[in-house]
């Protein structure tokens, strides 16, 4: 008797060979073969008339063989058999290549429908292999056919079948895995339904139908499942934090803390205190003060006796950060080590000693810190400024410093919550929609080759002004090269340097630099001593020269709208008014309409929406080493709506029955608990 993990090979028709293609497609158990949906569907359910057929297209013909077919051998030893049918508006001809057989099978006299693509020309039309059926015996025609991904050795008609002998056989075990008071709230189909009609759509009602409760089941079960993985992740007990009055901390800032900023701290705060620890991600716009929102926890932690590290992407945002922090804390008699790469051996040692005797306070680096003769007395607390550059290991690997310690990551790409809630799922979520005030919106423009002069006299009038200039280049090169951004922004100084500003002081950072030149180079920028940064996207994470007014993107095509945003961030964080001026020459319409975005908004949770929709979640998911289970069948550009709704109805039945204890829960919890079952190790 099956069952849905019964492997593929038992199956009734099904067998070893076919068992062995299908698993190519990682199809090994009856589940999995279900689980496989078609990427695409093609509409054969009527049929045309050969006049109307339009070269290129795929589609049905109802026509009559007209001539005996003619079969002969051609290069190679294949044979080729050729027919003509006609209908009572044109003929087309048939070619059939290795298909013998066709000749005996196709006769005289007798209507066929043919499938296939139109090709030859429109006085001769011609297709090539068509699919040949009979009426009233149609399998691929006649109806909404699905059409699968498919791999080397398997054929759609062999998914076509096997796909369903599998519903032939688990129809009946097909639990429903959504809870019948969700279903229903949220009109949804029956799991039977929509597994039959996602593979052979009745009608293109049912598609809908069917399409719109997979992926609703899918979204739902992923919450669902996250917010289990959450609740038992903090089902431990975290480093004890104390109660302490914050104001306290607030008094010695040299600014007010934003809206945003106070409610950031009071939600990491209040998980710090739960006794349970926090696992919590503050998104917030560019420039939103993120940094205070990690020193509020840290001297929160210390307030504790609780040590804390500060993880950074890059050694000179740990040093910018260290800049920061470490003389705010020195009031509160609090003390910081920074320890990156360059570290010298003998600093280091120290620092390492008074990690271990708890001397030090807050440790904030690079990678550095996760080598593994660091360890500290009572490390309580764990940040990663993430900007996408951190995984879950890496953050994990930091994470075994200590036995359950509290972990804030701080995102500067401000991602829609219900995304963020999949992309970081693991993560409760704080956002930060403020800036701090009196800033002012960085003026955006997007031009073309022909503004250059102009560009460059107004660069000028900048630097004239007492300001400084990015000028961000990406990686160009040939196209068949390996690009040397290298080279390409050396090149790019030097031609400034030489011919087009001689008398300003331009320098480079590149991120094949050593640590070190790259620290100088930014330390000397920041100073005061250079007029222009050319860069490449090193500029990108974090870096803060308030007296940077200008932001130039060389190519800017080749950025994402969020990647551009970060960049346009790196000015506008003082008090002058500042500009972003995006380069590009020949921009495709989809460029024109990006850039466009940016400069209509300075919003980054605006600008990371409309990325969405233009280009799909994709460069999020793919930037993150998420290690969530993939998505099959939903597609967060399009069922972001979908998406919330789920997540809705998965927070409404987890309150009713967090551990989905219910009968009604059964199914549910054990399609979680497969799912995420495959995925463990990365989540743990
Ligand atoms: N409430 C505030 N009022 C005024 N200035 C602030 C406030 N909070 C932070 N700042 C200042 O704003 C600047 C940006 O802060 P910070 O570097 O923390 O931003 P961020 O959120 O990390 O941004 P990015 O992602 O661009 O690095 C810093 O110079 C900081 O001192």
């Amino acid at each position: 008797m099956a069952d849905l993990q019964t492997d593929v090979r038992y199956i009734k028709g099904i067998g070893e060979a076919r068992a062995k293609a299908l698993s190519k497609l990682g199809i090994g158990t009856l589940q999995d073969l279900i689980g496989y949906f078609p990427r695409r569907y093609e509409d054969r359910t009527m049929t045309r008339a050969i006049r109307e057929l339009e070269l290129g297209e795929t589609v049905c013909v109802r026509a009559m063989i007209a001539n005996d077919p003619v079969a002969s051998r051609i290069s190679g030893g294949r044979t080729v058999v050729k027919a003509r049918a006609v209908d009572d508006s044109g003929a087309l001809d048939l070619t059939f290549f290795n298909q013998e057989y066709r000749k005996n099978s196709l006769h005289r006299g007798e209507t066929y429908i043919f499938c296939g693509k139109v090709e030859g020309n429109l006085l001769a039309r011609r297709m090539i292999n068509p699919i040949v059926e009979q009426e009233g015996q149609q399998v691929l025609t006649g109806h909404i056919v699905p059409i699968y991904p498919l791999t080397a050795g398997v054929s759609q008609n062999l998914l076509y079948k096997a796909v369903g002998q599998g519903l032939t056989e688990c129809r009946h075990l097909l639990a429903d895995c959504l809870p019948d008071a969700v279903r229903q709230e949220h009109q949804l189909c029956h799991s039977g339904y929509a597994y039959e009609n996602i593979h052979f759509p009745a009608d293109a009602e049912a598609l809908t139908l069917a399409r719109r409760r997979m992926v609703f089941e899918e979204l739902f079960i992923l919450s669902c499942g996250l917010q289990m993985l959450r609740s038992r992740r903090t089902d431990v007990a975290g480093p004890a934090c104390k109660a302490a009055d914050m104001e306290e901390f607030y008094r010695a800032l040299p600014f007010p803390l934003t809206k945003a900023q106070r409610r950031a701290i009071t939600e990491a705060v209040t998980d710090m205190e739960s006794g349970r620890p926090m696992n919590r991600l503050c998104q917030g716009d560019v420039g939103s003060g993120k940094t205070m929102v990690a020193a509020g926890c840290v001297w929160f932690a210390a307030q504790s006796g609780w040590q804390s590290a500060l993880m950074a992407p890059t050694e000179i945002l740990a040093r910018q950060h260290y800049e920061n922090l470490a003389p705010l804390f020195e009031k509160f008699g609090l003390r910081c080590a920074l320890l990156t790469g360059s570290t010298k051996a003998r600093e280091r040692r120290d620092i390492l000693e008074n990690l271990t005797l708890g001397s030090i306070d807050l440790c904030i680096g690079t990678h550095a810190l996760l080598t593994e003769d660091v360890s500290y007395a009572r490390l309580g607390l764990v940040i990663t400024d993430e900007q996408h550059r951190f995984g879950v290991n890496q953050r994990a690997a930091l994470g075994q410093k200590a036995e359950n310690p509290h972990m804030l990551v701080l995102s500067a790409t401000p991602i829609p919550r219900t995304l963020a809630l999949i992309i970081y799922g693991d993560l409760d979520v704080s956002v930060m929609n403020e800036l701090p005030p009196g800033r002012q919106k960085v003026d955006t423009f997007a031009v073309g080759e022909s503004y250059r002069q102009r560009v460059n006299q107004f660069i000028r009038k900048q630097v004239e002004a007492g300001h400084q200039v990015f000028i961000v280049c990406p990686l160009v090169g040939q196209e068949d090269h390996i690009p040397d951004e290298r080279k390409a922004a050396a090149a790019y100084a030097k031609k400034l340097r030489e011919e087009v500003f001689p008398d300003l002081r331009v320098c480079l950072l590149h991120g094949k630099m050593k640590a070190k030149e790259k620290e100088k180079v930014m330390e000397d920028f920041a100073a005061g001593n250079g007029d222009i940064l050319v860069a490449t996207t090193v500029v990108e994470v974090g870096v803060d020269v308030p007296n940077a007014t200008c932001m130039v993107v060389e190519n800017a095509e080749r950025f994402g709208l969020s990647q551009l945003h970060q960049l346009r961030g790196r000015v506008g964080r003082g008090q002058a008014k500042s500009y972003c001026i995006l380069l590009s020459e020949h921009p495709s319409e989809e460029t024109k309409r990006r850039l466009k975005v940016m400069t209509k908004t300075n919003d980054g949770f605006e600008i990371s929406r409309e990325d969405l929709a233009l280009r799909g979640p994709g460069d999020f998911f793919g930037q993150r080493q998420h290690g969530l289970p993939t998505l099959k069948i939903a597609d967060l550009s399009c069922d972001m709506a979908l998406l919330d709704e789920a997540q809705q109805a998965a927070k409404g039945w987890m309150a009713q029955d967090p551990g989905l204890e219910k009968p009604e829960s059964g199914a549910l919890r054990a399609r979680i608990e497969t799912l995420f079952a495959v995925k463990a190790e990365g989540l743990n």
